[in-house]
């Protein structure tokens, strides 16, 4: 399709940007699957020598005229941030024979917060809890500075690139906010993910760096009840709501209660069973006490347990103010997150 080349030829020349030969881009495995994306880990190795760079490289799953729209504008959006808290653009892939062509993006190796906090519940300390909190806070932060509202934070879209440093993903819902407006406002819902939305959202379909704040504090939440599926957003607000709606009506029910003020329940300080996790599971009960002596004998001792400080859950309601205009911005969550970080140094 020509004009799609040349579109793509003049993006790649507009952005200097890499532009990555399919051939040369290995299959390893696949990583996830997005709203009407799959991202695969593919190595790309021109040398033909397994040394080139591990690249994650999304493509479309169907080549409906609009998704090839909307993927367009994902690229686009992505290509256009540079920021050490939003996930890396490499390049693209268009292989001119066939309709679909492909976003390649840097390798992030730990995956998703989600199976992260599952893996790591054990050790992660609320200070770590905080340093991910505020990097998530300076990429929306950035992103809110070139007007863009992302639309979909939640914990699935955090990306860890190591032990100390999370970047935001997926900008396939991510909108501009016109310049004479303080607000997007959506026609197709799609698979819309309702239980990270603010209410204004619900009702009107109204996103905006206000709505952004909304699903941050969502996002909190998640952080500070370790991910746990069984914790989650979704599941909370459907058993405040009754689990017999119909997916239509579930907007309007959702909308309902939090207009009568209710609100996702503080995250039970949930430590885990720490020791056992440090001591390994197979031990038997009699044993488990010598185990025990031994390591704390060679001074390991439970860290401070990340339950949610007070000031945690404070911010995340500050978050949930009904009316938009009254959530706090992302610098003044900033300064609230630094002050958290602080009594956690006391
Ligand atoms: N569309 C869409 C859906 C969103 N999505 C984004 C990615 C993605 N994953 C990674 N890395 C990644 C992912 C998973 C694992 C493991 C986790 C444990 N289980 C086995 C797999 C490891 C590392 N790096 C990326 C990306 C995008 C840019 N860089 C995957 N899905």
């Amino acid at each position: 399709v020509p004009e799609r080349d040349s579109f793509w030829r003049a993006l790649c020349k507009q952005q200097q940007q890499e532009v990555y030969e399919e051939r040369h881009l290995k299959f390893i495995s696949s990583l996830g699957k997005g709203n009407f994306g799959r991202v695969d880990l593919c190595r790309y190795d021109p040398l033909g020598d397994n040394t080139g760079e591990m690249v994650a490289v999304k493509q479309l799953q169907s080549n409906k005229q609009s998704n090839m729209a909307d993927f367009q504008r994902e690229i686009q959006t992505i290509s256009s941030l540079h920021c050490d808290y939003i996930v890396k653009y490499r390049g693209i892939c268009y292989s001119a024979g066939r309709l679909s062509m492909r976003l390649v993006m840097e390798f992030l190796p730990f995956g998703s917060l989600i199976s992260y906090m599952e893996k790591n519940k054990h050790i992660i300390t609320t200070r770590k809890m905080l340093l991910f909190t505020s990097q998530i806070c300076k990429g929306m932060e950035y992103l809110q500075n070139l007007r863009y509202v992302h639309r979909d934070l939640a914990a699935r879209n955090i990306l860890v690139s190591s032990d100390t440093l999370v970047k935001i993903a997926d900008f396939g819902l991510t909108k501009i906010v016109p310049l004479n407006k303080e607000y997007y406002r959506v026609t197709q819902s799609g698979e819309s993910p309702i239980f990270w939305y603010a209410p204004e959202s619900l009702s009107e379909y109204k996103f905006s760096h206000k709505s952004d704040v909304w699903s941050f504090g969502v996002l909190l939440h998640e952080l500070f009840s370790y991910c746990e599926q069984n914790r989650n957003p979704k599941r909370l607000s459907l058993h405040r709501i009754g689990g017999d709606i119909q997916g239509t009506m579930m907007a309007a029910h959702l909308f309902n209660i939090l207009k009568e003020n209710w609100r996702l329940p503080a995250p039970a300080m949930c430590p885990p069973k720490l020791s056992l996790h440090r001591i390994g599971g197979d031990i038997q009960g009699t044993m488990m006490a010598a185990h025990l002596f031994n390591i704390l004998k060679e001074n390991w001792r439970l860290p401070a347990p990340a339950m949610c400080p007070p000031k945690v859950y404070s911010m995340m309601m500050q978050c949930w103010t009904f009316n938009s205009e009254d959530r706090p911005t992302f610098s003044h969550l900033q300064d609230l997150i630094e002050s958290s970080l602080q009594d956690e140094r006391e």
